[in-house]
């Protein structure tokens, strides 16, 4: 299977690139959707961040109460260390369930959208890695307009994650969003033709059908032996 890593900076247009995947037919597993369902109401997220955050940060349905969550950790290195290390188990688990339900459909591609992939370390697992990149002017604008923040919020959101510029220097693959969407559309179709070449060797290993083959193989493999056994 091909684990695609798709990264970038907050709102450089990475779910935007992920709607695009998922419209042509490649399965997406969307970091920020696992992020979300393991501080669901009750879950073991939940409780270890209320129990470090105070029910102060809880809404009156006791959901956690994501901007102020959100104003509080994007204002403070040392708290949204703290938040990274009490989620980053319950994250990590999620990403990689998704990713092994996605290997049992048989699926030979699969995009991960992680915003933090270099951040957690998760590149290494990733490959090709796209990077979804905007200039500093053109992500703070977009970040304004799309979550309704100040200048100084969306600044600190911004200097709360590795450079875009350092990812740019990473990325096997560069999809450059400054332009129009018509432009975007464009660089798309190009990756995706380069993310559909066929697999490696090593890659359909890692498939299903990969793992399966293996599985008859040694099965095959194993009566052969036998029957050798048996007729000398
Ligand atoms: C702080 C929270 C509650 C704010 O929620 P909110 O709904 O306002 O934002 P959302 O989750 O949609 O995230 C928006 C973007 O913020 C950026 N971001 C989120 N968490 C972090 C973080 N810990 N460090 C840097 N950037 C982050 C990402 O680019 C993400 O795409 C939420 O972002 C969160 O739980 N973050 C910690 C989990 C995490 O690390 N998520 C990133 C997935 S790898
Ligand atoms: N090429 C483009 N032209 C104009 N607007 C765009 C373009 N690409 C994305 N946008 C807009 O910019 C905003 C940010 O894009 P998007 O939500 O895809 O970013 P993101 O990287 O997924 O953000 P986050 O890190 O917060 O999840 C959205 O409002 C989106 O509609």
């Amino acid at each position: 299977m091909r684990i695609v890593g798709l990264t970038g900076g907050i709102a450089s247009g990475k779910s935007t690139v992920s709607n695009l995947f998922k419209a042509n037919g490649i399965p997406v597993v969307d970091a920020d959707v696992v992020a979300r369902n393991v501080l669901k109401k009750g879950s073991g997220g939940w409780k270890r961040v209320v129990a470090a955050f105070g029910e102060e940060i809880l809404l009156p349905s006791r959901e956690v109460d994501r901007p102020k969550l959100g104003q509080v950790v994007f204002s403070s290195d040392s708290k949204r260390q703290l938040l990274n290390k009490l989620m980053a188990p319950y994250i990590s688990t999620g990403i990689f369930m998704e990713i092994l339900k996605q290997w049992a459909k048989g699926a030979k591609v699969i995009v991960v959208d992680i915003p933090l992939l270099f951040e957690v370390k998760m590149d290494k697992w990733t490959k090709p890695i796209v990077v979804v990149y905007v200039n500093e002017e053109t992500q703070l604008k977009r970040l304004m307009e799309r979550d309704g923040l100040s200048e100084e919020d969306a600044r600190n959101r911004v200097m709360a994650q590795m450079s875009l510029d350092l990812k740019r220097s990473k990325a096997d693959i560069v999809i450059d969003n400054n332009g129009g969407l018509n432009d975007l559309n464009q660089q798309f179709n190009k990756v995706l033709s380069e993310i559909r070449r066929p697999l490696t060797w090593t890659e359909f290993w890692r498939s299903r059908q990969g793992a399966f083959s293996v599985l008859g193989l040694v099965t095959s493999g194993f009566f052969v032996c036998k029957q050798l056994n048996i007729n000398t």
